[in-house]
């Protein structure tokens, strides 16, 4: 397959070495169901579909909770739940996720493969805005109790879900935070010949992850690694 035709969103340039790492190690080893939901969400999202998390990524977030035993994670940003499920694969059978998005229709395309792969029970999927719902969790005595935290939704939010993020996760437990090297755009200014081919949409965005990348960095609250993986995956453990 060639990796044009692959929509796939990573940093990776150089399209031999990306196709590669798919063809050779990621998809091989794809979960059916994950396959699945993959497929039918470019059928159905089509350019939308951009929006889930490539396979390698999935498979690294994976492996990651379980290295970490992880058993109570919370998903800010599900769409149809390519990440969703599989982090639910992931978990033990006692596991539980509290999935947030606004959209239920997109995670209804994913639904019926959640369910083929026998892991609704983990998943509390609620329709809202997450501030709402991290606020009612802060309020309702859930600090400090998730092992694990995806955060995946609009990037001039991440400031914002990362202080309420903070009071939620364990010490010793991880945030991610998803985009954090926006395409590479964060690197690159907007009359540089390699990027302002990018869309709009990019270039609206970039302050707001760069900022987001300056703050991590300087916050001592949280131990922090930015990976170059899809477009960038920034892992911060809470100290204290
Ligand atoms: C990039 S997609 C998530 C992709 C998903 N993690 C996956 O791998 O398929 C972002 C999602 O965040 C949701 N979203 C954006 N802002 C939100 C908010 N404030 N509260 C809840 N969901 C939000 C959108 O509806 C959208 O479905």
């Amino acid at each position: 397959m060639e990796v044009s035709s692959l929509n796939h969103k990573s940093l990776i340039v150089d399209a031999p070495v990306l196709e590669y790492i798919l063809e050779k190690n990621a998809y091989p080893k794809e979960h059916e169901q994950l396959k699945e939901l993959r497929e039918i969400t470019a059928k159905k999202c089509e350019e939308r579909s951009f929006m889930s998390v490539p396979v390698d990524e999935a498979q690294f977030l994976s492996m990651l909770l379980k290295i970490m035993n992880a058993k109570k994670t919370m998903e800010i940003g599900v769409f149809t739940g390519y990440s969703l499920l599989a982090t639910a694969l992931a978990l033990p059978d006692d596991g539980q996720i509290t999935a947030i998005d606004l959209d239920k229709e997109a995670y209804e395309i994913g639904l019926p493969f959640i369910q083929k792969a026998g892991v609704e029970h983990k998943i509390n999927f609620i329709q809202s805005d997450a501030f709402s719902i991290l606020d009612h969790l802060i309020k309702n005595e859930e600090e400090a109790s998730f092992d694990f935290i995806f955060v995946d939704a609009e990037k001039e939010d991440y400031m914002r879900f990362h202080e309420k993020v903070m009071k939620l996760v364990k010490i010793g437990g991880i945030a991610a935070y998803d985009n954090t090297l926006w395409l590479g755009s964060v690197a690159y200014e907007q009359d540089d010949d390699k990027y302002s081919a990018m869309p709009e949409s990019i270039w609206k965005n970039k302050d707001y992850v760069i900022q987001f990348n300056d703050f991590i960095v300087s916050d001592p609250r949280v131990e922090s690694s930015l990976l170059s993986l899809g477009d960038g995956l920034t892992l911060c453990r809470r100290l204290y």
